[in-house]
């Protein structure tokens, strides 16, 4: 049964449920009529602006990618090698290559003629010796679910699939450490662990679709941060393979090691510039035996955050998400995806979930919780769940915002990190600014992690509205030493803004480290790094 409560607290209801295993949002679900305008045309300048943090020319990307660098073009001689080297690996059917051409949001589409599929290692170290002798550029692709144009090529990169490379290569029950090749679906490694009693340390909305290895290479967040950390603490190891075939196995499965430079962290999170992921090792937390959800609604922002604060102080160390939507994703989640609002209107919404070993210590904490939160006028309505389908259904409020905005028009996101208390500064500041010009100026995301998704619509793809967007967005965020990429990377779309959030001398070196690992520049290139340094 669930438990919708108002100010009378009727929280009595024993709060059990097991974690979802499979959430709503299919994220390969899309509209494809609202991005007939915004597919970015390769090769098209715009023109300079400043970035007022460094004073150094960046461009604006809505312009387009830089122009083509002087890879060498497919041959027949290559296409040869491929097939031989790949039996029943090698795509060039242009209806198959479509849809890894363009990106989840149809926002950039580039003109592959070859995609591979290999199935080990050891053919990737081919694929790449083979491309960095002939100085063919690759385009490594995972589940292609990026959001900022890193996984898909830009011109006539190869696609260097990791679908084919999908096998779980160990699991130590007694550690916990997981070793997968780095095609594993999110979702199936999940399943995989439930059956054996633990979780991975990651959940995404996108997990029936995107690669663990895609995960590692862009540091994916997500929602279960807040509680086991980034992947940076909780990848023990990974194999990669060097833009010149070298493989570089440093998949280690232990907790501490040491010896020398920490490599793997070199490639958490370089989009694929540095080096493709073959494999990695995972530490996994045991599956929680009681995981309970709360959907609550504020009147005000700061009561929110007295909600998080509140949460933090009183569920402590079973608090597992804390995460937030505003009543314009409401808005569109209800006109949109035809989801019921589960309890009454209200200026923002938080979901917050509890998981822990102890059912009836879990619940007990969670009801005091609720109860202070409501005695002391931070929760106005909420409703707890107690049945796995109402958890799931839950969840979806918050994990479906993104797909409710494609069906709003073309979306121009910014996924930032700020101070937690001015995180929903940035969502009004930018509505003052824009004053009627957009279709819908939402925000929500991970107020545990002081990380906010900003999305701004408009009816189509309108350069206008951009540059009033941009560089405010950028400007407003570096103002408060925050990141312009929480979560989500660089990738084409937002590498020429790397200076708002890191100095010139950071980028320089991840430039001398670009051309140490990656000479000829042929892995995933146009992305991360911005044009100025290259
Ligand atoms: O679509 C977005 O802007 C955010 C996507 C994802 O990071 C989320 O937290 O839902
Ligand atoms: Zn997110």
């Amino acid at each position: 049964m669930d438990v919708a409560f108002r100010t009378s607290l009727r929280l009595k209801t024993a709060v059990r449920s097991p974690v979802s295993s499979c959430r709503l949002w299919s994220p390969r679900v899309w509209s494809s009529r609202v991005w007939s305008t915004g597919v970015w045309s390769p090769g098209v300048w715009s023109p300079r602006v400043w970035s007022p943090r460094v004073r150094s020319p960046c461009r604006r990307l809505h312009g387009g990618p830089p122009p083509r660098r002087p890879f060498s073009r497919l041959s027949s001689e290559d296409l040869a090698f491929f097939r031989e080297t790949l039996p029943g690996g090698t795509v060039t059917d242009p209806d198959l290559l479509e849809a890894s051409n363009v990106d989840w949001l149809k926002s950039v589409r580039g003109h592959s003629e070859l995609m591979l599929r290999p199935q080990t290692t050891a053919q990737v170290s081919d694929i790449l010796r083979y491309c960095h002798g002939r100085s063919l550029a690759v385009s490594p692709q995972g589940g292609n679910t990026g959001l900022v144009g890193g996984g898909v090529p830009v011109y006539d990169e190869i696609i260097l699939s990791t679908a084919l490379m999908d096998q779980v290569l160990g699991f130590d029950q007694v550690s916990g450490i997981l070793t997968c090749q780095a095609g594993c679906v999110l979702e199936s490694l999940s399943r995989y662990l439930e059956d054996r009693d633990f979780i991975m340390p990651l959940d995404l909305g996108s997990k029936g679709s995107c690669h663990v290895g895609g995960n590692v290479a862009t540091n994916a967040g997500g929602l279960r941060l807040l509680r086991y950390g980034s992947l940076r603490g909780t990848v023990l190891g990974l194999e990669v393979v060097l833009a010149d075939g070298r493989v570089l196995d440093c998949l280690a499965t232990l907790r501490k090691d040491n010896t020398g430079y920490d490599l793997k962290q070199l490639f958490i999170g370089s989009e694929g510039t540095l080096g493709v992921i073959t494999a990695v090792s995972v530490l996994c937390p045991r599956k929680p035996s009681a995981v309970n959800v709360a959907f609550l609604g504020c009147e005000t922002f700061d009561q929110l955050l007295g909600t998080f604060r509140l949460s933090k102080r009183m569920l402590g160390e079973i608090l597992s998400a804390f995460e937030f939507l505003d009543a314009a994703c409401m808005g569109l989640l209800n006109t949109h995806l035809k989801l019921p609002n589960p309890i009454s209107d209200c200026p923002f919404y938080v979901l917050v979930e509890t998981s822990g070993s102890d059912a009836a210590h879990d619940e007990e904490k969670l009801h005091r919780f609720l109860e202070e939160a409501m005695t002391s006028s931070l929760v106005t309505d909420g409703t707890v769940a107690t049945e796995d389908a109402k958890v799931k259904a839950l969840w979806s409020l918050r994990e479906r915002v993104t797909e409710a905005l494609t069906h709003d028009g073309f979306t121009y996101k910014y996924d930032v990190s700020l101070p937690v208390e001015r995180i929903y500064q940035l969502v009004t500041a930018m509505r003052t600014h824009l004053g009627g010009r957009a279709r819908s100026v939402v925000g929500y995301g991970h107020v545990g992690d002081g990380n906010l998704h900003l999305n701004v619509t408009s009816p189509a793809r309108d350069p206008a509205l951009l540059a009033a967007i941009e560089p405010f967005v950028y400007e407003w965020t570096a103002g408060c030493r925050g990141s312009v990429s929480a979560e989500h990377g660089l990738g084409l779309k937002k590498r020429n803004f790397i200076y708002y959030s890191k100095p010139r001398a950071a980028v320089g070196l991840m430039g001398d480290i670009k051309t140490l690992l990656d000479p000829k520049g042929i892995l995933n290139p146009y992305k991360t790094l911005p044009d100025d340094l290259l």
